[in-house]
């Protein structure tokens, strides 16, 4: 039974500042899409012609602090930006029904750097060779990603983007309260979305060093994120989360389980 929680209304701006809020989720939504949907290939070395593979040659030092430093702004805006704190604040500057957008906007532009600056670590640690083992690989991968899509769908994907809020404040309506969800994916692990992220990241048929540590950062990253995320949901949902984390593992199903 999913528990629902009041969200504070604040700003209820109205006519054309309505009208403008909805355009502005929705270009950042598409943004955000097209931005995600090069990631996908910028990552995996397909059909985009720039790859995590690809950019100006550094030495490895420079390479490594650079791509450090791109990973951690990418994590710091994630993980500040996420933070009951920080929306409780930036509310007061930001319109509600614009604050999901604005921390999608700015995710979606750290990506966009990241992609753009990343240097280079082309040296292989592994290479598959055999055609269909290759393919198998990028199978498993794609899933990952297909995990990732059917996560915020199984949460709510067009709340997580913000498109909801601001096609909410176009009719006058207030932002939906947070609620607990505990769809199918959800019953297996607690965090299907970031599971799928892994997944993606490092199951390739040709592992670069550049590759690499994009997935340590980005898994680090993810087990940090987590302990903040669970911390929030504990304090929103109380024993209701506490029980859920009792019954169902973090990233990994238990084998043989029923998902309840
Ligand atoms: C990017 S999503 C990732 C969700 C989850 N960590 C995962 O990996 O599938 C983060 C948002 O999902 C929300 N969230 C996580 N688990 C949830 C649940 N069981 N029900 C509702 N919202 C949840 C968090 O509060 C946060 O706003």
């Amino acid at each position: 039974m999913a528990e629902m929680v009041e969200a504070p209304q604040k700003h209820r701006p109205g006519g054309v500042a309505r009208t403008l809020i909805t355009v502005y989720g929705t270009v950042v939504y598409v943004t955000f899409l097209v931005v995600f949907l090069y990631a996908m290939g910028w990552v995996e070395g397909l059909v985009v012609p720039h790859t995590i593979n690809d950019g100006p040659a550094a030495p490895v030092v420079v390479a490594v602090v650079v791509d450090v430093a791109l990973l951690m702004v990418f994590a710091m805006q994630h993980s500040v930006m996420a933070r009951p704190w920080f929306k409780k604040r930036w509310t007061k500057i930001v319109p509600e029904p614009m604050e999901r957008s604005t921390y999608v906007l700015l995710a979606t532009a750290a990506l966009a750097l990241m992609m753009w600056q990343w240097r280079p670590l082309p040296d292989q640690i592994w290479h598959v060779e055999t055609s269909w083992v290759r393919v198998a690989i990028f199978a498993v991968s794609l899933g990952g990603w297909a995990l990732v899509l059917a996560a915020t769908f199984a949460i709510d994907h067009f709340d997580l983007f913000g498109v909801r809020q601001v096609l909410r404040n176009q009719s006058g309506k207030s932002a939906l309260p947070s609620s607990f969800r505990t769809p199918v994916l959800y019953r297996v692990i607690r965090h299907p979305l970031y599971a799928g992220f892994i997944i993606a990241f490092w199951v390739a048929p040709t592992m670069t060093w550049g590759r690499l540590l994009f997935a340590v950062g980005t898994t680090g990253f993810i087990l940090v994120a987590v302990r903040f995320e669970e911390h929030d949901l504990i304090d929103t949902f109380g024993d209701d989360y506490r029980n859920y984390r009792r019954r169902v593992p973090m990233l990994v199903p238990r084998c043989g389980a029923n998902p309840q």
